[in-house]
């Protein structure tokens, strides 16, 4: 379980599609690498060629599997091969369909799009320790490199402390910093802001600028 108040707040490199990519994601140190597993994304990998490369991984990183409304056999499927970490879920999954999944012994990072305060409301109904805040979108489901208002994140994490929460939405290596001094969040995630202009493929230059503002702030 992510703790709510680590000492240093930890990374989340999500979208990797190569596995030479992701070990040198792992030599840099960052605690978390996201593989999306959703067939819509721009960084879409499919599970099959994902399982091929994972094992190779250091331990150091913690595989996150990002996926958007998944079919509950898929996801018992993937969690059995004991290869992810945590399963990000980026969809209208409901509460029930969460609390089900962590009933089955799955971590679950649950997504959702702030839009406005109430959205805060909403999160208070789903018993999940991992909480992801994001930018809302009227029609797409993540990976934008939009921001929100971090005062909501913030409020969140006011009003909900024994939660993990993981912050994303445009983030890069020069607001990362900001990000962590004002949200104090558990984890940051970025996705498109640690890439060029391919969805997918990262820059390693941007990754490790962004490690190191994020544990500088
Ligand atoms: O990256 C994607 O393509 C994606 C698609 C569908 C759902 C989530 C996705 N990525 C996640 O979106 C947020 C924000 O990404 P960004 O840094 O603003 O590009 C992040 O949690 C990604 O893991």
């Amino acid at each position: 379980m992510t703790p709510p108040n680590p000492p240093i707040t930890q990374v989340k490199i999500c979208g990797v599609t190569q596995p030479g990519q992701a070990q040198a994601i792992a030599e840099l140190g960052a605690d978390y690498l996201g593989i999306n597993f959703w067939p819509h994304s721009k960084r879409y990998l499919p599970w099959k060629t994902a399982a091929t490369w994972l094992p190779d991984l250091p331990p150091t990183i913690k595989p996150v599997g990002v996926f958007v409304n998944p079919d509950v056999d898929l996801l018992l499927e993937i969690a059995d091969t004991g290869l992810l970490h945590a399963f990000q879920l980026h969809g209208d999954e409901s509460a029930p369909f969460c609390h089900e999944l962590q009933r089955r012994g799955l971590t679950i990072i649950k997504a959702f799009q702030v839009r406005n305060p109430s959205t805060l409301d909403l999160v208070s109904t789903f018993q999940v320790h991992d909480i992801l805040l994001d930018a809302y979108h009227p029609s797409e489901r993540g990976g934008l490199g939009h921001t929100f208002p971090w005062e909501l994140a913030q409020n969140f994490r006011t009003r909900q402390p024994d939660h993990a929460l993981w912050l994303a939405g445009g983030l890069t290596h020069e607001n990362v910093n900001n990000a962590v001094r004002g949200v104090r969040p558990a984890v940051v995630d970025v996705a498109s802001g640690v890439e060029d202009d391919q969805p997918g493929i990262k820059n390693l230059q941007k990754v490790m600028l962004f490690l190191q503002s994020a544990r500088n702030p």
